[in-house]
């Protein structure tokens, strides 16, 4: 379970998270919506402890994510832009992360046979993987752990249509296996299709903690009904 209770995050002046409460429940894929700007990756940095809340509580599994001892094990990851070194090899890169998890190098051939990544692409370096590629690397590397728990945050970046379908089968079926999913998206079609429950925030605050059905009803689309949502 992935829970924050009154998380807020300060920069400065601007308040990008205010006060935020929500619980994401295992076995659903859960949409973390929001406009541009409204605090999503702020949100899912605290989680993972790469930022500090300024006030609340930011858990994974009932703990703050920097008392984790396996951190992979317990959440998987994936935060916008390209998490490989440039020039390291995309199985090296798991390899390391495995290595520093105590997780067996056996299962970085597993995520890579998982996430698409061929043999060739395996051996391609940071750089040259191409911006679907490096996306694919990244859900690897959330997978290595076998978590309980993942968080990606616009996974669907740079994938194409047979990458947006694989990445669609496997979430659901992480959340089929009773695990926790929480996927950021500006794509309200593909989390229509995705996802089966919604955060919606806007402003740093929470706007809907739903069912998609219950969020969409009696609007013609879940576009229609988010933008009705956030527009207050
Ligand atoms: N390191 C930072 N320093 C100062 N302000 C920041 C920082 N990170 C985020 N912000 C501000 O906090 C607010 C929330 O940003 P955040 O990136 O969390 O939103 P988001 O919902 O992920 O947006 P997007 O959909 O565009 O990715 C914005 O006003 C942003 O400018």
């Amino acid at each position: 379970m992935i829970l924050a209770e009154q998380l807020s995050k300060r920069y400065g002046r601007t308040v990008a998270v205010d006060g935020l409460s929500f619980a994401v429940r295992p076995g659903h894929v859960t949409g973390f919506l929001g406009p541009n700007g409204s605090g999503k990756s702020t949100t899912m940095r605290m989680f993972l402890g790469l930022d500090r809340p300024s006030a609340g509580r930011a858990l994974i599994g009932g703990r703050r994510y920097d008392s984790l001892r396996h951190p992979l094990r317990e959440v998987g990851a994936l935060l916008e832009g390209r998490c490989a070194h440039p020039g390291r090899r995309a199985a090296h890169h798991l390899l390391y992360l495995a290595r520093s998890n105590g997780i067996p190098a056996r299962r970085v051939d597993e995520v890579l046979a998982l996430a698409g990544l061929d043999g060739a692409a395996a051996r391609r370096r940071g750089r040259g993987l191409s911006l679907g590629m490096a996306q694919r690397l990244g859900i690897a590397a959330a997978l290595l752990g076998d978590p309980p728990v993942l968080l990606l945050d616009e996974p669907v970046n740079g994938l194409d249509p047979e990458g947006v379908h694989w990445l669609r089968a496997l979430l659901r079926r992480y959340a089929a296996e009773g695990r926790t999913v929480l996927v950021s998206s500006h794509l309200m079609a593909e989390t229509a299709l995705t996802a089966d429950r919604l955060v919606v925030i806007a402003r740093g605050r929470l706007v809907a903690d739903s069912t998609v059905d219950d969020f969409v009803a009696g609007a013609p689309s879940l576009e229609d009904a988010f933008l009705r949502a956030v527009a207050g």
